[in-house]
This record gives C-alpha cells, sequence and structure tokens, in this order.
C-alpha cells in the first residue's frame, strides 16, 4: 500500500476501504481515460482496465463512471485490471456543455488544486478567469491563475495585467510563466507539491501540454503548431492523463474546454464573488438583484469605485447560466421520473393481467 501515497493516496481512502472490507482488492488510481478502457497505477505497475459489466448496468447516472483522477478497485484478471468499484471522491472538476443537455459532465476527479491558463495574448480575459475559478470552488477545487507565453508582451504590460487580475480577484494565487526559455515555469514548478493532485485547465492553444511538458522536463505531451491551434474546434489533447512529476507531484492534463458552463448556484459563485456576496448583506432587500433597487449596497461600492462594475455583470451573467441549467435539470428530474412512474405502471398492468 505503501507505493500508492506516491500517488496521492491518503488515509480517509484507508479507512474506508478497512471499514467496508474491501481489502482483498487491488487499489489503483484511474491514470489514462480512453474510448475504450483505461489506464490505472497501481504503484507498482500501469495496466490496462476496463469497467466490470455489473458497475456499468448498475450506475445510475454516467458520472459514476470512473473518470482520470479516481481511485479503484481492482480485480486482476492477467493482462488486464476490472474495475470493480469507484471510492468516494473528495473533490470533482465537472462542466456543463453550455449548448448542450442539462447533464453535466464529470472531467477529472480527486483534484487538489486547478491551474488555470491563460495566456497573456487575445486569450486573456477576467470573465473566463472568474468562470473557471466558479467551477473550481463548486468542485471543492482550489484555483491557482497562470498566466503563460509572457515572453510575447514587455514588462509594462504584465504588470497592467497582474493588476487587472488582482483588482478583480483579490484572493486567487497568481503565477507567471514562458514555456519558450529554460526556467520559464520555475514559479509554477516550485509550487507544486508532493503527492498533491493538479489539473491544468485553459482554451485550447495557451500552452498547457507545453507547460507539461517543461514540468516533466520531456516530450510527453504533444503540442499543436501555432497556426493548428488558432483554427476552431480543433483540440490537440485528445485525451485526458496524469502525469508523476520529479519532485513527486501529480498533475492531469484536461483537453481544451472551449465549452465550459457552471454546474450550480451553490457556493461555487458566491465563493468567486465573495465581495459581492459580502456587500449583499448590506442591500435593503434580501433578494436585492443589484440592478436599480434603492439602497443597494453593492450599487453603492460600485459607484464609490470600490467594486468593479465588470465583475457584477460577470456574476449576473454566471447566476443566470446557473439558474437555466439548476431549471433543466430540474424538468429532466420531472420528466424521468413520469416515465419511470408510467412503466412502473405498466409493469403493474402486465402482472394483473397474468394473473
Ligand atoms: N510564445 C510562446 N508560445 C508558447 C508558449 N507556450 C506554448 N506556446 C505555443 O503555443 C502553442 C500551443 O501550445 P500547446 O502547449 O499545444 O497548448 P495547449 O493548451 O496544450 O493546447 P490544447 O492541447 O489544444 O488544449 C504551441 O505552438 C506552443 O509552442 C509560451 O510560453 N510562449
Ligand atoms: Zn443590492
Amino acid at each position: 500500500m505503501s507505493n500508492l501515497y506516491t500517488l496521492g493516496f491518503n488515509q480517509d481512502l484507508a479507512n474506508y476501504i478497512e471499514t467496508n472490507n474491501l481489502n482483498t482488492f487491488t487499489v489503483g488510481r484511474v491514470a489514462q481515460q480512453h474510448r475504450d478502457g483505461y489506464i490505472v497505477l497501481t504503484g507498482r505497475e500501469s495496466k490496462k482496465a476496463t469497467i466490470t459489466g455489473n458497475l456499468r448496468y448498475t450506475v445510475s447516472e454516467k458520472s459514476e463512471l470512473p473518470v482520470v483522477g479516481d481511485w479503484v478497485l481492482l480485480i486482476d484478471s492477467g493482462d488486464l485490471y476490472l474495475i470493480y468499484q469507484v471510492l468516494p471522491r473528495h473533490t470533482r472538476l465537472e462542466r456543463q456543455a453550455l449548448q448542450g443537455l442539462s447533464e453535466s459532465q464529470l472531467i477529472a476527479s480527486n483534484i487538489d488544486e486547478a491551474l488555470i491558463v491563460q495566456s497573456v495574448d487575445q486569450n486573456f480575459n477576467l470573465n473566463r478567469l472568474e468562470r473557471y475559478i466558479s467551477i473550481c470552488h463548486t468542485g471543492n477545487i482550489q484555483p491557482i491563475i497562470v498566466l503563460n507565453k509572457i515572453d510575447l508582451i514587455d514588462n509594462n504590460r504584465l504588470n497592467t495585467l497582474i493588476n487587472e487580475v488582482r483588482q478583480r480577484i483579490p484572493n486567487v494565487t497568481l503565477i507567471t510563466t514562458t514555456t519558450l526559455f529554460e526556467h520559464g515555469a520555475h514559479q509554477l514548478l516550485e509550487k507544486l507539491q508532493p503527492q498533491k493532485t493538479y489539473c491544468l485547465v485553459g482554451s485550447s492553444g495557451v500552452g498547457k501540454s507545453s507547460l507539461i511538458n517543461a514540468l516533466t522536463k520531456q516530450d510527453v505531451m504533444k503540442t499543436s503548431s501555432l497556426s493548428q491551434a488558432h483554427q476552431k474546434g480543433k483540440h490537440t489533447t485528445t485525451h485526458r492523463e496524469l502525469f508523476v512529476l520529479d519532485n513527486g507531484a501529480l498533475i492531469i492534463d484536461t483537453p481544451g474546454m472551449r465549452e465550459l458552463g457552471v454546474t450550480e448556484s451553490g457556493h461555487g459563485l458566491s465563493q468567486t464573488f465573495e465581495q459581492i456576496d459580502l456587500l449583499a448583506a448590506d442591500c435593503q432587500f434580501v433578494d436585492c438583484s443589484h440592478t436599480s433597487e434603492p439602497n443597494c449596497a453593492v450599487l453603492e461600492a460600485i459607484r464609490r469605485g470600490e467594486l468593479d462594475e465588470g465583475a457584477l455583470k460577470n456574476f449576473k451573467k454566471l447566476q443566470r447560466e446557473s439558474q437555466r441549467f439548476e431549471t433543466s435539470k430540474a424538468e429532466k428530474r420531472k420528466i424521468d421520473k413520469g416515465f419511470s412512474k408510467m412503466y412502473k405502471e405498466v409493469m403493474k398492468m402486465r402482472n394483473k393481467r397474468r394473473f
């Protein structure tokens, strides 16, 4: 078991296995997810794996199936492991496809900190940063902002950008990198701790694969050429993969995520827009929408120049989005429930007829 700890295994998981009498299984961590199966690490080996029929047919939602980062119980069947069970997840990186169904998609699990990568060229966007940060908070993941490709701009411009981030998002760690020069990512490497799991998120072409290559000091990820990276809809990273770095940190690369929707209105948004949340407590109306109400503390703060108007605008946009998501989820649940009721009634009638 001791080798498992180098993969991020912890006492909570050990206790879970112990209390549920699951000691007979091999424990592993999902390192790669492909169309036709998985690669799991057990601390001793890396082997192909597939899920058991039992697991496939007993899950009630797709998100209960294994994803990269998951801890799983395995049955050894020679050159293949069978995944018998997914152990409880302590964090989840989840997204909702903006033009999609009401279903959210689990991207990876058990991530301690997410590195939100933006490049300092036209990709730089405060609203998008806040969007990614909300998703992290919703999944209990600590966000870190990484501004990459700083070789493209001069120091003045860089300081302006850093100030812009600091003003809008004061409480999240900010790191600057370039993968063009040796040691250009040293600030980032120093931040990564052994046995902790990180993931890289960000639009296609911002340099996530290049950063992985810089951190692993190898060419493990294929990077796209600039022209390719800017072709719309082309993702150069096609699968998710977990890497163990020389310093013992674990890092997961995820494919470029253009359509990244927030999934819930819970604490994710209020944690990200903490300042608005705090101010709102002083609004005259409990359900103040901070639009035109009298004695609105949020609008007052904007008037006084203490709150960025852009932050409030983005907050409202993300709030509307998550409300839409919640509503469509509730509607879907109602429809599903209706179907299941109908199905039960039909079965009851069939059984009656039989006897
Ligand atoms: N100037 C400059 N270019 C960089 C830097 N980092 C990466 N690039 C270039 O940006 C392009 C995209 O880099 P990738 O590492 O493939 O980007 P990615 O985020 O992994 O992209 P996806 O795999 O599509 O999600 C490549 O041409 C890289 O050479 C940097 O620090 N400075
Ligand atoms: Zn208000």
